[in-house]
């Protein structure tokens, strides 16, 4: 199911933030969303899963408006990952990530063996297991940022929306979830992460939108979209573009235009 994005408009504060965005996304890829601050990325994210009204333009789903699919079943099928995500309850961290399975249990029904097994295998995923006992409170800013992300991925969405999932993250557990999601997508989810680091987004993403004052400078495979004169357009910055070991370019940002 292709998430698609056509003619997408938003203002927020009388000001017009998402400018004719038009995209489609494809499952079993890792589509990146670069700009700089302000530019509109977590607005884009946020209108794909269907959580803020529109101006102008549309989101479809497999087709669907998804604004129009009944909540839960759009919770079933989009997993959103906010920015910051915080926890205003002091849960167990099993209990949290259990809060991902809601959306396929029955009223009153208690967790089933399929639920059990969803829950471990995102703790396990997110190298989290070891923490599954602990109160969320008493987490550190990267274990809480890897706790929520299996809160969403307990939910077995076929889309995952990340904002800034790496924003807490040291540099292991950093490449760690960009593998992460880059198996998601083998397997077949749709992954759509926001990212500010160009290498990271150069290594992880298959496509990548780039975002400025709310208009797509490009939406192109990462190799193309991620070159001299679109990072120049969208960041006013220079790169000098290495090379890796696999092939890929990774961008070096080394001054402003
Ligand atoms: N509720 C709101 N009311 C008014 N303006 C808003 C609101 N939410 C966002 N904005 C503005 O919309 C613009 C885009 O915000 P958004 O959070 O989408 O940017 P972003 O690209 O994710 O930024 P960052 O990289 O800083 O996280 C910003 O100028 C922001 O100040």
């Amino acid at each position: 199911m292709d998430l698609t994005v056509s003619d997408l408009s938003v203002t927020l504060g009388g000001r017009k933030v998402l400018d004719a965005v038009a995209a489609r996304l494809q499952p079993g890829r890792v589509t990146a969303i670069l700009g700089p601050n302000g530019s509109g990325k977590s607005t884009l994210v946020k209108a794909l899963a269907g959580l803020i009204d529109l101006d102008a333009g549309h989101v479809r789903i497999g087709g669907r408006l998804v604004q129009r699919i009944d909540p839960r079943e759009r919770a079933r099928t989009i997993g959103y990952l906010p920015q910051d995500a915080t926890v205003h309850w002091n849960l167990a961290v099993r209990e949290l990530v259990a809060l991902g399975r809601l959306p396929h249990r029955s009223p009153f029904a208690g967790p089933s063996a399929a639920d059990e097994s969803a829950v471990i295998a995102a703790l396990a995923a997110t190298g989290t297991l070891a923490l599954a006992d602990r109160a969320v409170d008493t987490l550190s800013g990267g274990e809480r940022a890897r706790v929520q992300l299996a809160r969403v991925l307990a939910g077995t969405p076929d889309w995952l929306l990340a904002d800034e999932p790496l924003a807490s993250l040291d540099p292991a557990h950093q490449l760690g979830l960009l593998e992460r999601l880059r198996g998601l997508a083998e397997a077949g989810m749709g992954v759509v992460v926001v990212l500010h680091d160009l290498v990271q987004a150069a290594r992880a993403a298959d496509e990548v939108l780039l975002l400025r004052d709310g208009r797509v400078i490009a939406f192109a495979p990462a190799r193309e979209a991620l070159a001299h004169q679109p990072l120049r357009e969208a960041f006013g910055v220079e790169v000098m573009v290495v090379p890796d070991a696999e092939g890929r370019l990774l961008p070096i940002p080394i001054g402003r235009s």
